[in-house]
């Protein structure tokens, strides 16, 4: 379970640049709670992920991870505990190293030893293994350099290794908004699959509506730091898309846009 509480955020303190994004804001997610996060352009989405991975630091309230408060933590030490999954294929893996050493190097992620020893014979098997479950002729190219891949199997590669270590939340940061239709509707199948058989409480922020009704199963829309929808399960199995652009015409309508 991961809490967001009494959470004040401002940027550009003490400048007459000075905004208040977040005042007060609270947000917790259930243990095994996929929750598709949804808004507007500056509506506060990434703003959320970086104060909960440490990116970004708050001004008041706590950040609490089951049952322990984070807020302090440096991000290094909170990356043991989340997974994020970016925008960019390109953050999630190392482009200059080979498909087997990326899966070494996540396999091995914050233990104290080097990649030999993630890279004999029955690690090598494990990593085959897994990559054959992508679907995409990756188990038969480890010795390639990451860096020669699509953006789609660089993306799923970057899904695998998000997701290898435990973890006790995953963070989807718009991870399907670089990729053509096609790649984008197969890493949201491979993310809808991972998160089901690891059970992981996930947090996938999208500016894809369809993808915000068809998986998980809470939806919230954020506007101006602000909740301003919050829909759980049969309410939310309920939702179609026409009802969330229903809400952001609404929204737009209030703020005179
Ligand atoms: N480093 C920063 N310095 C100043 N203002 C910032 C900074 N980062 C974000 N903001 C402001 O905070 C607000 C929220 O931004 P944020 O990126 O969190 O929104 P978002 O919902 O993720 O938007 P998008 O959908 O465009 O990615 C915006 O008004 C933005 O201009």
């Amino acid at each position: 379970m991961i809490e967001l509480k009494h959470i004040d955020k401002y940027y550009n303190i003490g400048t007459v640049n000075e905004v208040c994004l977040f005042k007060d804001f609270n947000l917790t997610v259930d243990d095994g709670d996929f929750i598709s996060v949804i808004g507007s352009n500056g509506s506060g989405k990434t703003s959320m992920l970086n104060l909960i991975c440490g990116s970004l630091e708050a001004e008041a309230g706590n950040i609490i991870l089951n049952g322990e408060d984070i807020s302090q933590q440096k991000e290094y030490i909170r990356q043991r505990k989340i997974g994020r999954v970016y925008q960019n294929p390109a953050m999630g893996t190392c482009p200059s190293m080979t498909i087997l050493e990326n899966m070494s190097l996540a396999d091995n992620k914050g233990k104290k030893f080097g990649l030999g020893f993630g890279t004999n014979k029955k690690r090598v098997d494990y990593y085959r293994e897994l990559l054959s479950q992508l679907g995409l002729g990756l188990e038969d190219m480890m010795g390639s350099k990451v860096g020669s891949l699509s953006g789609g199997q660089r993306q799923a590669m970057a899904l695998l290794m998000t997701t290898m270590a435990p973890i006790e939340i995953l963070i989807l940061d718009e991870h399907t908004a670089a990729l053509d239709p096609k790649t984008a509707e197969l890493i949201m199948e491979l993310t809808g699959k991972v998160v089901k058989e690891k059970k992981l409480t996930t947090i996938m922020v999208t500016h894809n509506l369809r993808y915000a009704v068809e998986y998980g199963n809470r939806i919230l829309m954020m506007h101006q730091g602000h909740a301003v929808l919050d829909k759980a399960g049969e309410e939310k199995a309920k939702l179609v898309v026409d009802d969330l652009l229903d809400q952001f015409n609404q929204i737009s309508i209030e703020c005179g846009n």
